[in-house]
Parts: C-alpha cells; structure tokens; sequence
C-alpha cells in the first residue's frame, strides 16, 4: 500500500475498478466550504478504516476550482482540475461561489456541462428523530434525478440594452411576430430530446435497480409546451422504448390494474410543476424518483430538503458517463465562513454516496449508521439543534468527531 495511490480505472462495459488505496481528487469549496470538507474528510477516512480495517483507504488529492483557484492561479476553473475529475473517475467538492446579476458564470455549473455529468441525483431520505415541518416525515424518501447540462442553465441570455439583446428582440419580431417587451433581458430555454432521454432512462433504471414504485416527470408542459412539455412527451417515450417490460404509465394503471401497481413493474406518471410542490408535501409516499429539467430540479431539491432537517442534510451526486463529482445540494452560507459552525452532513452524506459508487457499500452503510446514531443522541449543530428541543449545539468538527466515535 503506497501513499501515492492508485488510479480508478473503467472497463469497456462501464464497470468501475477500484484499487484499496484509489487516488479521489478534492475541491475544498469557498465560503463554509473548508470547514465542510475538513470535517468530511475525517468522517469518510474513519468510516473506511472501520469498514475495512485499514485494508483499504482514499489517497486525497486536492484540485483547485472558485477563489482559491482563482487566487492560487489566476483561473476560476482550470483546464487540471477538469482533467484530474476525468482521469480520476470520481471527485468530491465542496460549495463554490456564484456572483447574483453579473460577474463570472457559475464554477458548479461549468463543472457539471464541460464534463457532461448529465445527471444531479440528489437523494431526500428522512432520518429519526429529526423534526420536520410535515406531518410523517417517515413518509419522506424521494429521489430528485434533475437535468444538469440545458435547460435556462445553458447560459444563452443577453443583458437588457445591450446590441445583442435588442438585435434578438428584433429578429424574433421580425421573423416570428414575437412579442418582446423593450429593453428586456433575453434568456433561451433549450430542452432536447437526446439529453431527456439519456436522463430519464438514467432514473428509471435507478427505479427499476432499488425497487421503486413510480418515477415522476415533473414538468410546465402546460405553460411551456414545447420545453418542459416535450420533456414530459420525451419521459414516457423512452419509458416505452427502453423499458417496455418493466415500465407501466399511471394511465395504463388505472385503466388496466384498477391502480394496483402490478409487481415488478415501475408506475411513470408525469405532474406539473407548481402542484407537485404541495403534492410532495401532503402525500410524500406517493412520490419516489423524480425526473425534471434542470431549473424545477433546482428548485425541488431545496424544498424537499426541508422536509428531512433542512440544507445541512441534503446530499448530491453530478453523474455522467464516465466520471462523477459528488457535492451537497447547498452553497458556501458566506455568513457562517471559517466559524466552524455548519452542518458538513450533506457533504458526509454526499461522500457515502461517493462511496456506493466506487462499490465500497460496507464503509456507506457504516456511516448512514453512525449519521443516524448522532442524530439520535441529539448531538447536532446549530440548524438542526435549534428544531430539536433538548439537543446539545456541536460545532462542525465536532459533529465529525462524534459520527466517527459512533461508529464503534
Ligand atoms: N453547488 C454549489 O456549489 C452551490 C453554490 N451555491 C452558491 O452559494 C452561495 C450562497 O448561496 P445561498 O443561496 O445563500 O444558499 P446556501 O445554500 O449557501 O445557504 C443558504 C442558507 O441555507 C442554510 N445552509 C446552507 N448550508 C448549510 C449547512 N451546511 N448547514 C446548515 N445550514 C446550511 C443556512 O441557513 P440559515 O441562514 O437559516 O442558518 C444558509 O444561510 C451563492 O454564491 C450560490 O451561487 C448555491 C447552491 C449550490
Ligand atoms: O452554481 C451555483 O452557484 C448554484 C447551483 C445550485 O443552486 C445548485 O446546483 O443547486
Ligand atoms: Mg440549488
């Protein structure tokens, strides 16, 4: 076992092989984002050397990306830290910066489209006795699978009173008799069917793997007919072309089994954006996977964090192809920088998702077990601290250090 580590390789068929001592690259993040990572990384070294008695550990390697790249080199984003990602298989990172209304283009996006990691998985599981502002979270078990590389992300848009926007505005009067109000900003909300498909077929075979009932197409097909409606109209046409014998529409359902799902099949049903945020809120059990485009899924995966204790415990996945970047759903909180004072549970939980990937399920389940023993003990930090009458505050550290005395 040497301290340079191995590099993750992939086979021809996609499998993954993973040496005892795999070289995983690191972004430590801006804003809260080295007190996330700090805590983190002791959380997932203890989780491994427990599962696998120290026959097996990650070899660290840091890559720059946001401020510190940015300071370090220069660049917010350079071409190294994207190689490293690639050659890698798998990274972790921890929050960047994205400046509101101006200045440079989102780092985390970037990242996300220049590698193609077409999907953002972000689970929302609820852990007891955590309270939460609905009525059974138990109920709460959802899967976000959201569109990460088009979308109004695609940054195609033009600043009002600039020649490019009045010179579109123009063309879209001329051309197509299109209204656009004088001055306007202009943003383009492009939805194809290949990155659609390769999307919804990515959360239906998550279903089909992890023996879920449905996978709902979240979708403002209603209003934008031709983008999130074609996204609904392309969800259940890869549904019938892919998984035909596993796969039944909620239409289909109700007309053929009398709404008894029949056993081994996955219900797709689609539901349109704004009433779903109240549906998932009174009756989350009839919710599982959820496939959107990449704004709703934004969206979403704050909300639904809500239910299960808040942005402190809501983790992600950024999948493609070939390479993936595990990240939490949250930002950098700028007010709580360097206080060691956050929540690092959704980066830990992100980093047991990390884990399930590289097929090191032991050292997850490990620390899903000793996440949920601290939570249980009431030993948390100040977010889930001040909903939970009689816990004791941690700071950020702190709560590593406990999550890996548990897991004993
Ligand atoms: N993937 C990424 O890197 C992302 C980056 N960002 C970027 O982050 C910056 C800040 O964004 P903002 O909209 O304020 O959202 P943030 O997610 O950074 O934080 C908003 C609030 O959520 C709560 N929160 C967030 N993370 C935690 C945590 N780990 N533990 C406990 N509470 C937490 C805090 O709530 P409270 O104030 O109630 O304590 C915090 O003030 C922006 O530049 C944005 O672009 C945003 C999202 C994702
Ligand atoms: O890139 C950003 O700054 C924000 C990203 C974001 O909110 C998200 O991925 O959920
Ligand atoms: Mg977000």
């Amino acid at each position: 076992m040497t301290m340079q580590g191995t590099k993750i390789t992939v086979s021809d068929d996609g499998t993954l092989n993973v040496p005892n001592d795999p070289i995983i690259p690191f972004i430590e993040g801006d804003g809260t984002g080295p007190d996330i990572w700090a805590a983190t990384q002791l959380a997932l070294d203890a989780a491994v050397k427990y599962a696998y008695k120290g026959e097996k550990h990650i070899v660290w390697k840091e890559i720059l990306a946001g401020e510190k790249a940015f300071n370090q080199t220069g660049e917010w984003l350079p071409q190294e830290t994207l190689d490293a990602i690639q050659e890698h298989v798998a990274a972790i990172k921890g929050p960047l910066t994205t400046p509101v209304g101006g200045g440079i283009r989102s780092v985390n996006v970037a990242i996300r489209q220049l590698l193609d990691l077409y999907a953002c998985v972000r689970p929302t599981r609820y852990i007891p006795p955590m309270p939460s502002p609905v009525r059974e979270p138990e109920k709460v078990d959802m899967v976000i699978f959201r569109e990460n590389t088009e979308d109004l992300y695609a940054g195609i848009e033009f600043e009002s009173g600039t020649e490019e926007a009045d010179k579109l505005a123009a063309f879209l009067t001329r051309e197509f008799g299109s209204k656009v109000p004088e001055k306007a900003g202009i943003g383009i909300k492009p939805i194809s069917a290949q990155n659609t498909k390769r999307l919804v077929a990515m959360a239906i075979e998550y279903a089909i793997a992890n023996d879920r009932a449905s996978v709902t197409l979240m979708h403002k097909g209603n209003i934008m007919k031709f983008t999130e409606g074609a996204f609904a109209k392309w969800g259940y046409e890869v549904a019938k072309e892919r998984f035909a014998d596993q796969t039944i529409t909620e239409q289909e359902l109700w007309d053929d089994f009398d709404g008894k799902r029949p056993e081994g099949k996955v219900v797709i049903k689609d539901r349109i954006a704004d009433m779903l945020f109240q549906q998932v809120l009174l009756r989350p059990d009839e919710f599982d996977v959820i496939a959107t485009p990449n704004l709703n899924g934004d969206y979403i995966s704050d909300a639904l964090a809500a239910q299960v204790g808040g942005l402190g415990m809501a983790p992600g996945a950024n999948i493609g192809d070939g390479c993936a970047v595990f990240e939490a759903t949250h930002g950098t909180a700028p007010k709580y920088a360097n206080l060691d004072k956050v929540n690092p549970g959704s980066l830990i939980l992100s980093g047991a998702m990390m884990l399930t990937y590289l097929g090191w399920e032991e050292a997850a389940e490990a620390l899903h077990k000793a996440l949920a023993k601290t939570i249980s003990q009431k030993r948390v930090t100040y977010d889930l601290a001040r909903q939970m009458p009689g816990a004791t505050e941690v700071k950020c550290s702190e709560f590593a250090k406990a999550l890996a005395e548990n897991l004993s």
